[in-house]
């Protein structure tokens, strides 16, 4: 049984709860947000902030977590503040998605309920594919990335470090998502999008440039966060998800 830490209490974090009850070989060891002011033990669940995943990384060896939380630049946010090795990030795998044995899946990424992960995709590490989206052939779903619920990307798509793909959206084979850019629900893709603009409509057109003040340069803070790990065939064998 590996136990298992969500950060986050909110939304994506009770789907994420539903989706380890239906393993049997996963439980839910503790829930941690902000909204919990000291660590407790009930039922066999810690609650605490999300800073007392520090010391529970340090007391369980075993303990792996999961940033449940849907809005990008918080989960990066809160991955680069807690520094954790990447490999204490647990790589979730809903029983009923589809991830093909010649992708590669990272660290603490989360593929939920009916998504697919088709031959040659590679998801990096807290990248989210939430529930019914599609990850074709030879797509990259960089780290930190979140294609939301029944969202299309097409064969040999890129989505850049931090890129939202809105609920429904498609996006045309190869083109890229530029890094932290939105694309607006039910949007259709048919150019690339440049880095940190939001998108909408069909075809999809810019509509806002976003403010870069808080932006993360993920690759030169922590290279290792954003790398794409082992091929999914090895992991299947290691039992990681
Ligand atoms: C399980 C889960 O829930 S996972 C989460 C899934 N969530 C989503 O898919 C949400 C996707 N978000 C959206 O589509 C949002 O509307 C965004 C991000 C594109 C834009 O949000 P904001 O930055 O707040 O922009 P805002 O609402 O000011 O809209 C800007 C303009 O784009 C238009 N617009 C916004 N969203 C869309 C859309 N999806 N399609 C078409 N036009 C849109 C607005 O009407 C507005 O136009 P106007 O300036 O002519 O009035």
């Amino acid at each position: 049984m590996m136990h298992i830490a969500l950060i986050g209490g909110g939304g994506h974090s009770k789907v994420i709860q539903d989706m380890i009850q239906a393993r049997n070989d996963l439980t839910v060891a503790a829930i941690l947000d902000d909204k919990y002011p000291s660590l407790e033990l009930e039922n066999g669940v810690y609650t605490g902030p999300v800073s007392s995943a520090l010391s529970l990384a340090g007391g369980m060896d075993r303990l792996r977590f999961v940033i449940a939380i849907g809005d990008n630049r918080t989960r990066c946010a809160i991955a680069m503040r807690l520094g954790l090795r990447p490999d204490r990030y647990m790589t979730l795998v809903h029983p009923r998605a589809y991830v093909s044995p010649r992708s590669v899946i990272g660290h603490g990424a989360v593929i939920l309920a009916n998504a697919v992960v088709n031959a040659g995709a590679a998801v990096g590490d807290q990248a989210i594919v939430n529930t019914g989206a599609i990850v074709e052939h030879d797509c990259i779903v960089s780290g930190y990335a979140h294609i939301a619920p029944s969202a299309t990307l097409t064969g040999g798509v890129k989505a850049g470090t931090g890129a939202f793909v809105g609920a429904g959206a498609a996006v045309i084979p190869g083109k890229t998502i530029g890094d932290w850019a939105t694309v607006g629900a039910g949007a259709t893709v048919i150019h690339d999008i440049p880095p940190r603009t939001t998108v909408v409509g069909a075809p999809a057109r810019i509509v806002k440039y976003n403010e870069t003040g808080d932006d993360f340069d993920v690759e030169a803070d922590r290279p290792e966060t954003n790398f794409f790990v082992q091929p999914a065939y090895e992991r299947q064998r290691k039992s990681v998800y």
